[in-house]
């Protein structure tokens, strides 16, 4: 299980976590999703030892992982699938990482095999591409059979049979019961892959809810009515009175907020008002996303570029 409290990190005047709070429980998938410059990757290097808080922890099975004495042995992680010897070939490459952590050669091949990469272990790895480094990257992680495991957008750069690998993959050490941490700033590479996502943004955790939740609370409340135009101004009135919010957005269409589609049915029922058609807008895990993370988004697209004189 991997602990994180009230993380704080400044680079020079920039904040870049906040008070970063979450954990990851075992026998899941636990997304870690937000915009770019949230603190994603910051938060997995302090995890790691390699960058140190200002302020919090960050625990894994209840210690610092620089106080682990094996740590490939609690926490695999695959931070940067091209932080690899270009001329080693893919097993020296495991077999070099074991070695340094007194693990067995035997595991290295059943991390090969399990990574799919038998057929090319003794390539050398830089003429690997990005897939299959990260592939290695994932083999490297699994190396001392950890409990925990962490990968920084173990995505990028795989093509569709290769998402489909990574996704059955990641389901697959969650069934084992490790806790499995992954992040990404595209929430649709979590879709059937996570249970749970934590959101971040701005340094700070925004979300921390599982996907059958967030779905839940970004549908909720939004209700469409369809119904013959004369009919729409005493329908909004009566869905007024019911409490709801109710907004004209096409011709004989109301888009109702604040109350569930059962109450609408029985609001327009009872204040005798016809109508046609009642539908529940249910939202995509990336709408869901976008919605939460709307405010916290450090750079956009459609914003102007600042020009300093
Ligand atoms: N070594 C550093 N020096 C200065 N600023 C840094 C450093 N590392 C990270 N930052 C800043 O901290 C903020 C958080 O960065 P981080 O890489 O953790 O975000 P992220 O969520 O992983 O984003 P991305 O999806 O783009 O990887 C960003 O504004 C980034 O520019």
């Amino acid at each position: 299980m991997i602990v994180v409290n009230g993380l704080r990190k400044r680079f020079g005047s920039h904040t870049a976590l906040d008070g970063m709070t979450f954990s990851v429980e075992p026998g899941q998938v636990t997304g870690f999703v937000g915009p770019n410059g949230a603190g994603k990757s910051t938060t997995m290097r302090v995890i790691l030892g390699l960058d140190a808080p200002d302020a919090g922890t960050a625990l894994v099975g209840g210690r610092p992982y620089r106080t682990l004495r094996r740590p490939l042995c609690h926490l695999g992680s695959l931070l940067d699938a091209g932080a690899l010897q270009p001329g080693r070939t893919a097993r020296n490459h495991l077999l070099w990482l074991a070695h340094s952590q007194g693990l067995p050669a035997r595991r290295v091949d059943e991390v090969l095999e399990r990574a799919g990469l038998q057929g090319v272990a003794r390539r050398a790895a830089g003429g690997f591409s990005l897939g299959m480094r990260q592939r290695l990257g994932i083999a490297a992680a699994l190396l001392g059979d950890p409990p925990a495991l962490m990968l920084d957008e173990p995505f990028n750069g795989m093509d569709p049979e290769g998402i489909v690998w990574m996704r059955q993959h990641l389901r697959g050490l969650a069934a084992e019961g490790r806790a499995v941490l992954v992040s990404s700033h595209l929430m649709s590479e979590l879709q059937d892959t996570a249970d749970h996502v934590v959101v971040a943004g701005r340094g700070q955790v925004i979300a921390d809810t599982s996907i059958a939740a967030l779905l839940q609370a970004a549908a909720a409340g939004r209700v469409t009515v369809r119904l013959g135009a004369p009919f729409v101004d005493v329908a909004a009135d009566v869905l007024d009175s019911a409490g709801a919010t109710a907004v004209r957005t096409d011709e004989g269409t109301l888009t109702v907020t604040g109350l569930p589609a059962e109450a609408v049915v029985a609001a327009l029922t009872g204040g005798g008002v016809p109508f046609a058609e009642i539908s529940t807008h249910r939202a995509t895990l990336e709408e869901a996303y976008l919605e939460l993370t709307r405010d916290a988004v450090e750079f956009r697209a459609t914003t102007a570029p600042q020009v300093t004189r």
